[in-house]
Protein backbone atom coordinates (compact mmCIF):
# COMPACT_ATOMS: atom_id res chain seq x y z
CA UNK A 1 0.00 0.00 0.00
CA UNK A 2 1.78 3.57 -0.17
CA UNK A 3 2.26 6.05 1.96
CA UNK A 4 -0.49 7.94 2.95
CA UNK A 5 -0.76 11.85 2.46
CA UNK A 6 -0.34 13.77 5.50
CA UNK A 7 -2.82 16.57 6.66
CA UNK A 8 -2.06 18.66 9.61
CA UNK A 9 -4.56 21.07 11.63
CA UNK A 10 -7.19 21.08 14.13
CA UNK A 11 -10.21 18.64 14.43
CA UNK A 12 -12.90 19.66 16.42
CA UNK A 13 -16.54 19.59 17.10
CA UNK A 14 -19.06 21.58 14.51
CA UNK A 15 -22.23 23.31 16.55
CA UNK A 16 -24.08 23.87 13.52
CA UNK A 17 -27.70 25.96 14.03
CA UNK A 18 -29.53 29.00 12.08
CA UNK A 19 -29.46 32.17 13.74
CA UNK A 20 -32.21 31.60 15.84
CA UNK A 21 -31.01 28.35 16.87
CA UNK A 22 -27.18 27.93 18.24
CA UNK A 23 -27.60 27.61 21.76
CA UNK A 24 -26.32 24.44 22.86
CA UNK A 25 -28.85 23.03 24.45
CA UNK A 26 -31.69 25.85 23.72
CA UNK A 27 -34.27 24.04 21.50
CA UNK A 28 -32.44 21.10 20.44
CA UNK A 29 -32.46 22.10 17.31
CA UNK A 30 -28.44 22.26 16.70
CA UNK A 31 -26.16 19.25 15.73
CA UNK A 32 -23.02 18.46 17.26
CA UNK A 33 -20.91 16.81 14.40
CA UNK A 34 -17.19 16.43 13.89
CA UNK A 35 -15.33 18.88 11.91
CA UNK A 36 -11.98 21.23 11.40
CA UNK A 37 -11.01 21.60 8.25
CA UNK A 38 -7.90 19.87 8.33
CA UNK A 39 -9.95 16.93 9.75
CA UNK A 40 -12.54 17.36 6.95
CA UNK A 41 -9.84 16.95 4.55
CA UNK A 42 -8.49 13.85 5.42
CA UNK A 43 -11.93 12.20 6.11
CA UNK A 44 -12.59 13.19 2.59
CA UNK A 45 -9.40 11.86 1.25
CA UNK A 46 -9.88 8.29 3.00
CA UNK A 47 -13.84 8.16 1.60
CA UNK A 48 -11.97 8.55 -1.78
CA UNK A 49 -9.44 5.79 -1.42
CA UNK A 50 -6.96 7.72 -0.16
CA UNK A 51 -4.80 6.30 2.52
CA UNK A 52 -4.28 9.22 4.93
CA UNK A 53 -3.06 10.45 8.37
CA UNK A 54 -3.90 13.20 10.45
CA UNK A 55 -1.63 15.22 12.98
CA UNK A 56 -4.38 17.06 15.03
CA UNK A 57 -4.86 17.49 19.03
CA UNK A 58 -8.13 16.79 20.59
CA UNK A 59 -9.44 15.19 23.84
CA UNK A 60 -10.43 12.54 25.67
CA UNK A 61 -13.69 14.12 26.70
CA UNK A 62 -17.08 13.65 25.07
CA UNK A 63 -16.34 15.56 21.98
CA UNK A 64 -13.14 14.08 21.33
CA UNK A 65 -14.50 10.70 21.77
CA UNK A 66 -16.92 11.89 18.85
CA UNK A 67 -14.09 13.16 16.73
CA UNK A 68 -12.09 10.09 17.53
CA UNK A 69 -14.98 7.53 16.52
CA UNK A 70 -15.50 9.49 13.28
CA UNK A 71 -12.11 9.65 11.88
CA UNK A 72 -11.52 6.19 12.93
CA UNK A 73 -14.35 4.49 11.57
CA UNK A 74 -13.32 6.63 8.27
CA UNK A 75 -10.01 4.64 8.32
CA UNK A 76 -8.11 8.11 8.48
CA UNK A 77 -4.56 7.04 10.78
CA UNK A 78 -4.12 9.84 13.90
CA UNK A 79 -0.55 10.39 14.02
CA UNK A 80 0.99 9.72 17.83
CA UNK A 81 0.07 12.09 19.97
CA UNK A 82 -2.79 13.69 18.29
CA UNK A 83 -5.58 12.28 21.57
CA UNK A 84 -4.36 14.05 24.51
CA UNK A 85 -6.64 13.26 27.73
CA UNK A 86 -5.19 16.80 28.93
CA UNK A 87 -6.23 18.53 25.79
CA UNK A 88 -10.08 20.74 26.12
CA UNK A 89 -11.45 19.21 22.40
CA UNK A 90 -12.21 22.85 20.66
CA UNK A 91 -15.47 23.89 18.89
CA UNK A 92 -17.42 25.51 16.47
CA UNK A 93 -20.17 27.38 16.60
CA UNK A 94 -21.72 27.81 13.03
CA UNK A 95 -24.56 30.08 11.99
CA UNK A 96 -27.19 29.11 9.12
CA UNK A 97 -27.79 32.33 6.93
CA UNK A 98 -31.52 31.80 5.25
CA UNK A 99 -29.32 29.88 1.99
CA UNK A 100 -27.46 27.02 3.95
CA UNK A 101 -24.05 29.54 4.33
CA UNK A 102 -22.38 29.37 7.46
CA UNK A 103 -20.29 31.86 9.13
CA UNK A 104 -18.31 30.36 12.35
CA UNK A 105 -17.11 31.39 15.93
CA UNK A 106 -14.83 29.31 17.67
CA UNK A 107 -13.44 27.85 21.00
CA UNK A 108 -10.10 26.63 20.19
CA UNK A 109 -6.47 26.08 21.31
CA UNK A 110 -3.68 24.75 18.42
CA UNK A 111 -0.46 23.07 19.59
CA UNK A 112 0.05 19.74 17.60
CA UNK A 113 2.32 17.04 18.42
CA UNK A 114 6.14 16.44 16.54
CA UNK A 115 5.52 17.22 12.66
CA UNK A 116 7.75 14.63 10.53
CA UNK A 117 7.56 13.17 7.05
CA UNK A 118 7.27 9.77 6.75
CA UNK A 119 8.88 8.08 3.80
CA UNK A 120 7.28 7.53 0.29
CA UNK A 121 4.45 10.29 1.81
CA UNK A 122 2.89 11.73 -1.39
CA UNK A 123 1.56 15.06 -0.23
CA UNK A 124 1.19 17.23 2.90
CA UNK A 125 -2.06 19.32 3.32
CA UNK A 126 -2.44 22.14 5.52
CA UNK A 127 -4.39 25.22 6.03
CA UNK A 128 -7.39 26.79 8.27
CA UNK A 129 -6.89 27.94 11.53
CA UNK A 130 -4.13 25.75 12.52
CA UNK A 131 -1.60 27.54 10.10
CA UNK A 132 -2.72 31.18 11.80
CA UNK A 133 -3.23 30.23 15.36
CA UNK A 134 0.08 29.78 17.72
CA UNK A 135 1.74 28.45 19.14
CA UNK A 136 0.81 25.52 16.21
CA UNK A 137 0.69 27.99 12.93
CA UNK A 138 4.76 28.39 13.64
CA UNK A 139 5.69 24.82 14.19
CA UNK A 140 3.20 24.18 10.56
CA UNK A 141 5.96 27.04 9.19
CA UNK A 142 9.08 25.23 9.91
CA UNK A 143 7.70 21.66 9.22
CA UNK A 144 6.66 23.50 5.50
CA UNK A 145 9.97 25.28 4.91
CA UNK A 146 12.03 21.92 6.28
CA UNK A 147 10.15 20.50 3.07
CA UNK A 148 11.44 22.62 0.51
CA UNK A 149 13.92 19.97 -0.71
CA UNK A 150 11.43 16.62 0.21
CA UNK A 151 10.17 14.81 -2.80
CA UNK A 152 6.69 15.66 -1.53
CA UNK A 153 3.75 17.86 -2.96
CA UNK A 154 2.50 20.71 -0.62
CA UNK A 155 -1.07 21.92 -0.94
CA UNK A 156 -2.63 24.80 1.49
CA UNK A 157 -6.90 25.99 2.14
CA UNK A 158 -6.13 29.37 4.18
CA UNK A 159 -9.92 28.97 4.66
CA UNK A 160 -9.71 32.42 6.30
CA UNK A 161 -12.05 32.81 9.71
CA UNK A 162 -12.76 36.49 10.26
CA UNK A 163 -13.21 35.75 13.32
CA UNK A 164 -9.73 34.11 14.36
CA UNK A 165 -7.76 36.64 12.19
CA UNK A 166 -10.48 39.52 11.54
CA UNK A 167 -7.16 41.88 10.21
CA UNK A 168 -7.26 41.06 6.30
CA UNK A 169 -3.87 42.80 5.64
CA UNK A 170 -1.44 40.87 8.26
CA UNK A 171 -3.87 37.63 7.14
CA UNK A 172 -3.04 37.73 3.67
CA UNK A 173 0.76 38.31 4.09
CA UNK A 174 0.61 35.23 6.48
CA UNK A 175 -1.07 33.72 3.41
CA UNK A 176 1.36 34.43 0.79
CA UNK A 177 4.06 33.17 2.84
CA UNK A 178 2.91 30.02 3.19
CA UNK A 179 1.67 29.75 -0.05
CA UNK A 180 5.08 30.34 -1.34
CA UNK A 181 5.71 26.63 0.30
CA UNK A 182 2.50 25.04 -1.45
CA UNK A 183 2.53 23.38 -4.64
CA UNK A 184 -1.30 24.23 -5.06
CA UNK A 185 -3.27 26.35 -3.35
CA UNK A 186 -7.03 26.57 -2.87
CA UNK A 187 -9.33 29.14 -1.94
CA UNK A 188 -12.49 30.32 -2.18
CA UNK A 189 -14.08 33.68 -3.45
CA UNK A 190 -15.42 34.58 0.26
CA UNK A 191 -11.62 34.33 1.31
CA UNK A 192 -10.80 36.67 -1.69
CA UNK A 193 -13.47 38.99 -0.77
CA UNK A 194 -12.40 39.33 2.82
CA UNK A 195 -8.05 38.56 2.34
CA UNK A 196 -8.03 40.99 -0.96
CA UNK A 197 -11.01 43.30 -1.17
CA UNK A 198 -10.92 44.60 -5.18
CA UNK A 199 -9.15 41.99 -6.47
CA UNK A 200 -10.71 39.56 -9.05
CA UNK A 201 -10.02 35.77 -8.41
CA UNK A 202 -8.17 35.58 -11.21
CA UNK A 203 -5.76 38.35 -10.33
CA UNK A 204 -5.28 36.84 -7.20
CA UNK A 205 -4.71 33.24 -8.30
CA UNK A 206 -1.67 35.83 -10.72
CA UNK A 207 -0.39 37.23 -7.72
CA UNK A 208 -0.08 33.49 -6.14
CA UNK A 209 1.70 32.15 -9.18
CA UNK A 210 4.88 34.86 -9.23
CA UNK A 211 5.70 32.54 -6.25
CA UNK A 212 8.33 30.13 -7.82
CA UNK A 213 7.24 27.03 -6.36
CA UNK A 214 3.42 27.74 -6.55
CA UNK A 215 2.16 25.73 -9.73
CA UNK A 216 -1.17 25.83 -9.16
CA UNK A 217 -4.43 27.88 -8.05
CA UNK A 218 -7.96 27.16 -7.54
CA UNK A 219 -10.80 29.34 -6.66
CA UNK A 220 -14.06 27.69 -5.59
CA UNK A 221 -16.92 29.91 -6.55
CA UNK A 222 -19.94 28.59 -4.64
CA UNK A 223 -22.79 27.67 -6.53
CA UNK A 224 -20.95 29.00 -10.27
CA UNK A 225 -18.66 26.52 -9.70
CA UNK A 226 -14.49 27.09 -9.54
CA UNK A 227 -11.77 28.41 -11.52
CA UNK A 228 -8.51 26.63 -11.64
CA UNK A 229 -5.07 28.49 -13.25
CA UNK A 230 -1.64 26.69 -13.44
CA UNK A 231 1.48 28.32 -14.89
CA UNK A 232 -0.36 27.34 -18.38
CA UNK A 233 -3.98 26.94 -18.11
CA UNK A 234 -6.83 28.26 -17.29
CA UNK A 235 -10.31 26.33 -16.37
CA UNK A 236 -13.72 27.55 -15.33
CA UNK A 237 -16.09 25.13 -14.25
CA UNK A 238 -19.43 25.00 -13.48
CA UNK A 239 -21.03 23.68 -10.38
CA UNK A 240 -24.39 20.99 -10.83
CA UNK A 241 -27.93 22.95 -9.73
CA UNK A 242 -28.18 20.68 -6.17
CA UNK A 243 -30.56 21.51 -3.31
CA UNK A 244 -28.29 23.06 -0.44
CA UNK A 245 -28.49 21.60 2.64
CA UNK A 246 -25.63 24.08 4.34
CA UNK A 247 -22.52 24.82 3.44
CA UNK A 248 -20.20 23.54 5.92
CA UNK A 249 -17.61 21.63 4.76
CA UNK A 250 -18.16 22.01 0.98
CA UNK A 251 -14.68 23.45 0.51
CA UNK A 252 -13.27 20.74 2.29
CA UNK A 253 -14.64 17.95 0.31
CA UNK A 254 -13.26 19.91 -2.39
CA UNK A 255 -9.86 19.89 -1.84
CA UNK A 256 -10.33 16.59 -0.53
CA UNK A 257 -11.16 15.68 -4.29
CA UNK A 258 -8.64 18.06 -5.61
CA UNK A 259 -6.06 15.63 -3.95
CA UNK A 260 -7.64 12.54 -4.50
CA UNK A 261 -7.63 13.34 -8.43
CA UNK A 262 -4.33 14.50 -8.62
CA UNK A 263 -2.72 11.38 -6.41
CA UNK A 264 -4.91 9.10 -9.46
CA UNK A 265 -3.43 11.15 -12.14
CA UNK A 266 0.20 10.31 -10.16
CA UNK A 267 0.98 14.65 -10.30
CA UNK A 268 1.92 14.27 -6.34
CA UNK A 269 5.09 13.45 -4.64
CA UNK A 270 8.41 14.51 -6.18
CA UNK A 271 6.40 15.43 -9.44
CA UNK A 272 4.77 18.20 -7.61
CA UNK A 273 2.46 18.80 -10.62
CA UNK A 274 4.96 19.05 -13.19
CA UNK A 275 3.26 18.36 -16.61
CA UNK A 276 -0.20 18.74 -15.36
CA UNK A 277 -2.08 19.74 -18.56
CA UNK A 278 -5.01 21.87 -18.97
CA UNK A 279 -7.45 18.65 -19.55
CA UNK A 280 -5.73 17.36 -15.72
CA UNK A 281 -6.53 20.42 -14.61
CA UNK A 282 -10.45 20.52 -15.86
CA UNK A 283 -11.05 16.75 -14.75
CA UNK A 284 -10.00 17.33 -10.97
CA UNK A 285 -11.62 20.96 -10.90
CA UNK A 286 -14.93 19.18 -12.07
CA UNK A 287 -14.21 16.17 -9.69
CA UNK A 288 -13.71 18.30 -6.71
CA UNK A 289 -16.77 20.34 -7.74
CA UNK A 290 -19.27 18.06 -7.76
CA UNK A 291 -17.96 16.32 -4.70
CA UNK A 292 -18.35 19.81 -2.95
CA UNK A 293 -21.84 19.92 -4.29
CA UNK A 294 -22.82 16.13 -2.51
CA UNK A 295 -21.49 17.53 0.65
CA UNK A 296 -23.95 20.82 0.23
CA UNK A 297 -26.88 18.49 -0.27
CA UNK A 298 -26.35 16.90 3.33
CA UNK A 299 -25.99 18.67 6.87
CA UNK A 300 -22.34 19.48 8.17
CA UNK A 301 -18.68 18.61 7.01
CA UNK A 302 -19.80 15.18 4.91
CA UNK A 303 -17.84 14.23 1.78
CA UNK A 304 -18.76 11.51 -0.43
CA UNK A 305 -17.05 7.97 -0.89
CA UNK A 306 -15.88 7.12 -4.17
CA UNK A 307 -18.68 4.55 -4.81
CA UNK A 308 -20.99 7.67 -3.83
CA UNK A 309 -19.44 10.11 -6.14
CA UNK A 310 -19.68 8.27 -8.54
CA UNK A 311 -23.61 7.00 -7.83
CA UNK A 312 -24.15 10.59 -8.32
CA UNK A 313 -22.31 12.06 -11.12
CA UNK A 314 -21.01 8.64 -13.16
CA UNK A 315 -17.89 7.17 -12.93
O1 LIG B 1 -11.85 24.47 10.74
C1 LIG B 1 -12.66 25.56 10.65
C2 LIG B 1 -14.09 25.30 10.29
O2 LIG B 1 -14.18 25.15 8.94
C3 LIG B 1 -14.91 23.98 8.62
O3 LIG B 1 -13.97 23.00 8.31
C4 LIG B 1 -15.75 24.21 7.42
O4 LIG B 1 -14.92 24.54 6.34
C5 LIG B 1 -15.65 23.58 9.84
O5 LIG B 1 -15.86 22.19 9.93
C6 LIG B 1 -14.74 24.09 10.92
O6 LIG B 1 -15.42 24.41 12.04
Amino acid sequence: MSAPVLVIGEALVDIVGTAAKTTRNGNGKTNATPGGSPANVAVGLARLGVPTELVTRFGTDAYGDQLGAHLFGNGVQLAPGSVDPNFRTSTATATLDAAGVATYQFDITWEPPALSLSRGCPAVHTGSIATVLEPGAAAIREFLKSLADQPVTVTLDPNARPSITPDPVSTWSAVRALAAMSDLVKLSDEDCEFLRPGSTPLDIAEELLTAERTQCVVITRGGKGALGVSRDARVDVTAPAIEVVDTVGAGDSFMSALIAGLETRELLGERRLTGLTSEDLREVVDYAVKAAAITCTRHGADPPTVAEHAARWGA
